[in-house]
């Protein structure tokens, strides 16, 4: 008699779609449109994972990091997302890191894919703030362990926010700058003086303009004063220009570094604000330009312990549902060769401002 033959992995078609959609559920989340295009033309079941991702990803462009989902809309062109490298909040790149990696960009695993026309699903990788750290651990954030020195916040204000000793506080306001506290302020993040670190606090969409590109839109009634959302500093700016520059010789590479300058009210000094769209950011990437300076302000906030102050988007006015989000980019002297703006507001001059205007 033959002695029993080895058990034979499952063979059978449903056991190797199973461990195929497993492989999908690992790597599709990581590849960028293109890539996801390239593969969706290999076979239906890859055709439809690749689909799945696409609507994903054009549901919440904040990769689940903030608050609310961010979702596109585009009724422009085929191209359903923007894809760029999602950081919730600043970070700073340290020395050992020269150019921004891949990024999570899928459901998480509470989550389940519903495969179109298929019927069968499947779970995903969890799309959390790790995915920072997988990166290859060169990232730090901007805030350190330090703080201020409050121990208890329990002043309450008349509209029940809770009240910290630090906003009694002189902050360097005539430079330009609000203070906040930082990470080891008494109150912890509940702190009223602690409003643009608890991330976006509003709604908003991000829609396809055929002139203007995308832009962010309220998805909701906006109170003035509203936190928006932050911007990068000059130093990352510059930093990431650098390596733009050098990318500038490949034709297929064109950054979108957008420096905006806004003088004090000394007049012998000006802050430099910069919205980096190239590569990574958040969504104040899509906020456009509107010649009467739009419904946002823009505002140097600099919490305690954080390393470096954050340029952070303020509503300076009521903002409507629907209603874009706009800023003035800067001073703007009309030059022959420079982009055209199409702003739409009554004071348009016709060009957006850039470096060299
Ligand atoms: C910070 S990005 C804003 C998001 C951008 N629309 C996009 O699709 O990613 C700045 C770029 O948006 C475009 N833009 C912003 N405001 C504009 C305006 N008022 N008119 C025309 N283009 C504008 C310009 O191409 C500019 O370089």
């Amino acid at each position: 008699m033959l002695p029993p033959s080895p058990k034979k992995p499952p063979q059978n078609k449903l056991g190797l779609s199973h461990a195929f959609l497993q492989c999908a559920d690992l790597i599709l989340p990581w590849l960028t449109p293109q890539e996801l295009a390239n593969v969706s033309l290999t076979c239906k079941t890859l055709h439809r994972a690749a689909h799945s991702i696409t609507l994903y990803r054009s549901l919440d462009a904040s990769r689940s990091f903030e608050n609310f989902p961010i979702p596109f809309h585009n009724t422009v062109d085929q191209y359903p997302y923007a894809y760029f490298f999602y950081t919730p909040s600043q970070i700073i790149p340290s020395s050992s890191s020269s150019s921004l990696n891949r990024q999570f960009w899928g459901p998480n695993s509470s989550q389940t894919l519903v495969l179109p026309d298929s019927g069968s699903s499947y779970a995903e990788m969890g799309c959390t703030l790790d995915s920072m750290d997988l990166l290859g651990g060169s990232w730090v954030s901007v805030m350190d362990e330090s703080g201020c020195e409050c121990e208890r916040c329990e002043k309450v204000s008349e509209d029940n926010v809770i009240g910290c000793p630090c906003m009694e506080l002189e902050g360097d306001e005539g430079m330009g700058i609000r203070s906040e506290c930082g990470p080891s302020c008494g109150c912890r993040l509940e702190c009223g003086n602690r409003l643009s670190q608890r991330g976006i606090q509003v709604q908003l969409k991000i829609v396809k303009d055929v002139r203007k590109g995308w832009g962010l839109y309220a998805a909701q009634w906006i109170q003035q004063g509203q936190f928006i959302c932050e911007l990068l500093t000059t130093k990352e700016a510059r930093r990431r220009q650098q390596i733009y520059d050098k990318l500038a010789s490949d034709d297929h590479f064109s950054s979108a570094l957008l420096v905006v300058r806004e003088h004090l009210p000394s007049g012998n000094a000006c802050l430099r604000i910069n919205i980096d769209a190239t590569r990574a950011g958040n969504v104040a990437r899509f906020i456009n330009h509107s010649c009467d300076g739009g419904n946002l302000s823009t505002v140097l906030v600099r919490s305690s312990g954080a390393l470096l102050p954050r340029l952070c988007f303020f509503a300076s006015k009521d903002i409507k549902e629907g209603e874009e989000l706009t800023f003035s980019y800067g001073e703007i002297r009309v030059q022959p060769k420079g982009s055209k703006c199409f702003c739409g507001s009554f004071s348009c001059l016709g060009t957006l401002p850039s470096e060299h205007t």
